[in-house]
């Protein structure tokens, strides 16, 4: 049996509702790749304190975490992956890339056009699933009104 790893990602969010992505350095496991940036969950640890220490740790600055995006299993050559992103907020600190080879704020209908860890597939989807819903409470939100709505 291959072995569980837990990690957690944080779909972190700037006030144009674009997301923070990673790019994994050349030196790192599974390479080259985008992701969410985050890290492994310790024992004991609640999943919502590792995200808040991994995103200090990697990116040097303080996160909130929201709700929970996406819970996914999946396996790799080496392992199984259990990851676990959440939306996130900056509320302290500017994002800096101390580990990955870079950071990019991206709109939510441009994700697809990045290359993905395989694990991160399903959370991008999720998310904009979760885009298109809010972007059609906005149209009703925002649609001219006739008198007698
Ligand atoms: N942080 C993060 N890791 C991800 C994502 N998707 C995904 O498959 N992973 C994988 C890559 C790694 O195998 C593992 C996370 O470990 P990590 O971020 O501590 O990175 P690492 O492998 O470089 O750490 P290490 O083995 O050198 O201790 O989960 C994601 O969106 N965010």
């Amino acid at each position: 049996m291959k072995r569980v790893i837990h990690v957690v990602g944080a779909a972190i969010f700037n006030e144009q509702r674009d997301v923070l992505c990673a790019l994994r350095a050349p030196n790192m496991s599974l390479p080259n790749v985008w992701e969410f940036p985050g890290g492994k969950v310790e024992e004991g640890e609640r999943p919502e304190d590792a995200l808040v220490r991994e995103i200090r740790e990697e990116l040097g600055c303080t996160i909130s975490v929201g709700e929970l995006l996406a819970d996914v299993f999946h396996e790799y050559e080496h392992a199984i992956v259990h990851l676990r992103t959440y939306e996130a907020r900056l509320v302290d600190g500017e994002p800096r890339a101390r580990e990955h080879a870079e950071l990019r704020w991206v709109p939510l209908q441009a994700l697809r056009s990045l290359e993905w860890a395989p694990a991160d597939i399903p959370t991008v989807e999720a998310l904009l699933v979760e885009g298109e819903a809010q972007k059609g409470v906005l149209d009703v939100l925002m649609r001219p009104r006739s008198i007698d709505d």
